[in-house]
C-alpha cells in the first residue's frame, strides 16, 4: 500500500526536525519529490542559468517525469525515513514543540503554550526573503489569526533576524521586468495588508540584524524584543529603492522625521539599543540571556484572555487602518517603478557581482 497523506504530512515534520543538514543532493531529492508528490509533474518555465539555485531545483523536478502523485509521496516518506532512522526520538525543546504542518521548507510555524511562532528559516542565506516565503508567510499569518494561540511571534533561525527580500527574486520569475516588476508589486501590496490587518498582538523577537522589509514592517508589529547583537538596517537608497512595509509612514511617526530620514533615505545602520532610545524596539537584551527570557515573559503575557487582547490591539490599530492601507498602496505604485529603473538593476547588479567575486 502506498503512503498515505497522513505519512506524506508526517515526514515532511520529520524533514524539519533533522538534526543533520542532509546536504544539497537530499535536499535537491527531497524539494523534487515534494513538487512532485503535490503539483504533479514540472509544470514552469525553465530559470535561467544565471539563476543556478531555481534552476537545479527545476532540473530536478523535471528529472521526476510523469511519475505519478502518489509514488512521489511514497518515494519521499521512504526517502526521509532513510535520512531519519528514529524519528520518535525526533522532538523539538522550548518555544515550538508542537509544529503545524510547514507550508514550505524555509518558513517553520510552530503553537506551543497560546504562542504561534513564524520562524524565517533559511539561515545559510541569511533568512532572505524568496517569493515562496513571502506567501507562505500570508498563509502562516492567515492560520494564525484564526487558530487558538493568543499571541503571533516572528523570529529567525541561525544569526540573522533575516537580510530582507531576496535580491535574486526577480530573476527567478518569468516574464518581461514590467510585469515582473508589477506582480511583485501586488505581492508586496498583501504581503503587507497581512500585517496591517492581524487581528491578534504580533511580536517580532529580533534575534540578529534585521534589514530591508524585514526591518520596516516591524513599524506595524506590537512589540519588538530585541537581542544586543540585532541591528536594523533600510539600505533602500544605495540599491535604488524606497522605503515599503509603510515605513514611510510609521518611522516618522515613531522615531521622527530625522532619524527616519537617516535610515530610510541615507541608509543608516543602527544599533539595538538606538532602535529602542528611538521607539522601534520595546526592549534590548543581552544575546546570551534573550532567548530564555524574552519567551518566559511571552509565555507569561500569553495567558492573558485572547479576546480582551485581540480587542485592545484592534482598538489601538483601528484609527490607523486606512491611513496605513493607503500608505502601503502608494509605497508598491513607487516600488513597481523603482523596480525597472537604471538605478535599482545597478544596485541588485552591484550586490550580485559582489557576490560573484567572494
Ligand atoms: C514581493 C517583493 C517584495 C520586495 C520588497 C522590497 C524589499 C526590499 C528589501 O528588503 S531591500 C534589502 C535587501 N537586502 C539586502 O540588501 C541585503 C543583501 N545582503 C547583504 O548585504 C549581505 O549578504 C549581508 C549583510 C546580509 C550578510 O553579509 P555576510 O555576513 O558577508 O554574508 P554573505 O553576504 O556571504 O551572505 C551569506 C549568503 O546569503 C546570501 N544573501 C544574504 N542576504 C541576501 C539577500 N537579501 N538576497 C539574496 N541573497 C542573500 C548571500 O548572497 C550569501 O549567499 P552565497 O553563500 O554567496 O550563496
Amino acid at each position: 500500500m502506498g503512503a498515505s497523506q497522513k505519512d506524506f504530512e508526517n515526514a515532511m515534520n520529520q524533514v524539519k526536525l533533522l538534526k543533520e543538514d542532509p546536504g544539497n543532493d537530499a535536499k535537491l531529492k527531497l524539494y523534487a519529490l515534494y513538487k512532485q508528490a503535490t503539483e504533479g509533474p514540472c509544470n514552469v518555465p525553465e530559470p535561467g542559468v544565471l539563476n543556478s539555485i531555481s534552476k537545479a531545483k527545476w532540473d530536478a523536478w523535471n528529472a521526476l517525469g510523469s511519475l505519478p502523485k502518489e509514488a512521489a509521496r511514497q518515494d519521499y516518506v521512504e526517502f526521509v525515513s532513510s535520512l531519519s532512522p528514529s524519528p520518535k526520538s525526533c522532538s523539538l525543546e522550548g518555544p515550538g514543540a508542537n509544529r503545524s504542518l510547514p507550508e514550505s521548507e524555509d518558513i517553520v510555524v510552530t503553537t506551543e503554550e497560546n504562542i504561534t511562532t513564524i520562524m524565517f528559516n533559511r539561515p545559510t542565506k541569511k533568512n532572505a526573503l524568496t517569493n515562496e516565503m513571502y506567501q507562505d508567510i500570508m498563509l502562516a499569518m492567515k492560520a494564525a489569526s484564526k487558530d487558538n494561540s493568543t499571541i503571533t511571534v516572528f523570529t529567525g533561525s541561525g544569526d540573522y533576524y533575516s537580510s530582507g527580500n531576496d535580491l535574486t527574486n526577480f530573476m527567478k520569475i518569468s516574464g518581461d521586468l514590467k510585469q515582473v516588476a508589477k506582480e511583485s508589486s501586488i505581492t508586496l501590496r498583501k504581503f503587507v495588508d497581512s500585517f496591517i490587518d492581524f487581528p491578534k498582538p504580533l511580536v517580532a523577537v529580533v534575534n540578529g540584524p534585521a534589514m530591508g522589509i524585514a526591518a520596516t514592517v516591524l513599524g506595524l508589529f506590537d512589540a519588538v524584543y530585541a537581542s544586543n547583537r540585532a541591528t536594523f538596517h533600510t539600505p533602500f537608497s544605495g540599491l535604488g529603492l524606497t522605503p515599503e512595509g509603510c515605513s514611510s509612514y510609521t518611522f516618522p511617526k515613531i522615531m521622527g522625521r530625522a532619524k527616519a530620514t537617516e535610515m530610510l533615505i541615507f541608509g543608516k545602520k543602527i544599533t539595538a539599543t538606538e532602535a529602542c532610545a528611538q521607539g522601534l524596539v520595546t526592549e534590548v537584551f543581552p544575546d546570551d540571556s534573550f532567548q530564555k527570557e524574552v519567551w518566559a515573559r511571552l509565555k507569561a503575557y500569553a495567558k492573558n484572555p485572547p479576546n480582551a487582547m485581540r480587542i485592545g490591539k484592534q482598538l489601538i490599530r483601528s484609527t490607523e487602518k486606512e491611513n496605513l492601507h493607503a500608505v502601503n498602496a502608494e509605497e508598491c505604485r513607487v516600488l513597481q517603478e523603482r523596480w525597472v529603473s537604471e538605478e535599482c538593476m545597478n544596485g541588485i547588479q552591484n550586490f550580485l557581482s559582489r557576490k560573484a567575486k567572494l
